[in-house]
């Protein structure tokens, strides 16, 4: 139930002034971020651990958030990244087995804010007709806002387009990465030695696609996102993997880009994820735009047209590959069956592909794995050849 405070002690406040009231919970403070919504109805502290939402307030369009705690085993990286959270019912106990932390201890020790007994319809409907508007978020236990500056906060916000986040999210120093799967994905072979030597560019990487590499059969070696290709060929990799990331890609691929096409000219098998996607995608040539109110759940169909089989998909994204942009030579190979947008490319003569969404995230839940194994088969036929 919603806590009963005299008065509202959190309120969002977006760009054209509207103002939602709400019980703030989490860290005290404010923040300004874009406004997006996330339809999954499970995985919270995955999306609030999520690299790629850096810079974004979520609001989750399923009533009941928090109930179940965080734990120390779900986190996608070390602390929250998303700038902060929205939820209709205020967080309740955490009642589970794996709870080790109550959803807004956990927060107000991140440093980041979250508001309850907010319309979520209400103002996911708003995200939808405004696009993703830009947002002050304030959680003050004495209710005190000035809300004419909250609001010119939100306007004065320069916005994603333009912004490079990768370089704030992505790994200090270069490690190893050998943790597979808790749980094997049915009808698939375990992974067998010696693996094939992966470089995963980290430009926000999500640790379960890093476990989904190892457990296909990768030998995965991190590197900060600023590595330049000679960082990356040095280690002779078999394979090379573009992560998932914050920010806009066209302003991450400023360095990204020229870095990916000199891996390009050594034409070794190359897989991307998302923010990898859309790099890959401007590497060889394409275009990508910012989206309305973007994708974010975990329930998105994604034909493959290739074998015309439909994947129930994760998606966190809010700029897409142009497909009419794409060259000769390349070829896309899956659509949102949602609004027919990009999801997929891959070279016509080369094992270098990338998809927009998550095979990791499993909401399928194992329909997109088949992309690991794609990747190392690719990565084999090539010692073979
Ligand atoms: N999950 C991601 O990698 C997101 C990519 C990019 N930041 C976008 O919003 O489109």
């Amino acid at each position: 139930m919603p806590a009963a405070t005299p008065h509202p002690t959190a309120c969002l406040t977006l760009a054209d002034g509207t103002v939602f009231y709400g019980h703030g919970f989490g860290a005290v403070g404010e923040t300004v971020a874009e406004l997006c919504f996330n339809t999954a109805m499970t995985g919270y502290q995955e999306i609030m651990t999520d690299p790629s939402y850096a810079g974004q307030v979520v609001t989750f369009t399923f009533p009941h958030v928090g109930n179940v705690g965080v734990n120390p085993d779900d986190d996608e990286t070390a602390d929250p990244v998303a700038a902060g959270m929205v939820v209709k019912w205020d967080p309740t106990e955490p009642s589970n087995w794996r709870a080790a932390d109550a959803l807004k201890d956990w927060l107000a020790r991140r440093g980041r804010i979250g508001i309850g007994g907010i319309d979520t319809r209400r103002l996911t409907r708003a995200i939808r007709q405004q696009g993703a508007p830009h947002v002050a978020l304030a959680h003050d236990p004495e209710g005190k806002f000035d809300i004419e500056k909250l609001v010119a906060k939100a306007r004065a916000w320069s916005g994603l387009v333009g912004l490079d986040l990768a370089k704030d999210v992505t790994c200090a120093q270069s490690y190893r990465w050998d943790e597979m799967r808790w749980s094997w994905p049915e009808g698939h072979a375990k992974r067998t030695e010696p693996g094939h030597r992966v470089v995963a560019i980290d430009y926000g990487a999500k640790r379960n696609i890093l476990r989904c590499l190892a457990s296909a059969g990768c030998d995965v070696t991190v590197l900060p996102a600023s590595a330049s290709a000679e960082d990356v060929l040095a280690l002779e990799p078999d394979g090379v993997f573009l992560s998932n990331g914050p920010g806009d890609p066209a302003a991450t691929g400023e360095y990204a880009v020229p870095m990916i096409r000199k891996i390009l000219d050594k034409d070794v098998p190359l897989f991307g994820i998302c923010l990898g996607h859309q790099m890959l995608a401007l590497a060889l040539g394409a275009k990508t735009v910012k989206m309305n109110h973007g994708h974010h759940g975990a329930n998105h169909p994604v034909k493959d047209l290739e074998t015309g089989k439909v994947e129930i998909t994760s998606m966190n994204h809010g700029f897409t590959v142009d497909s009419q942009t794409l060259p000769e030579g390349v070829k896309e190979t899956h659509v949102s069956l949602f609004d027919g947008s990009n999801c997929g490319i891959r070279m016509t003569d080369r094992p270098v592909f990338s998809v927009q969404y998550h095979p990791e995230a499993s909401p399928g839940p194992q329909d997109s794995y088949y992309l690991f194994e794609r990747f190392v088969t690719a990565m084999a036929d090539r010692k073979q050849a």
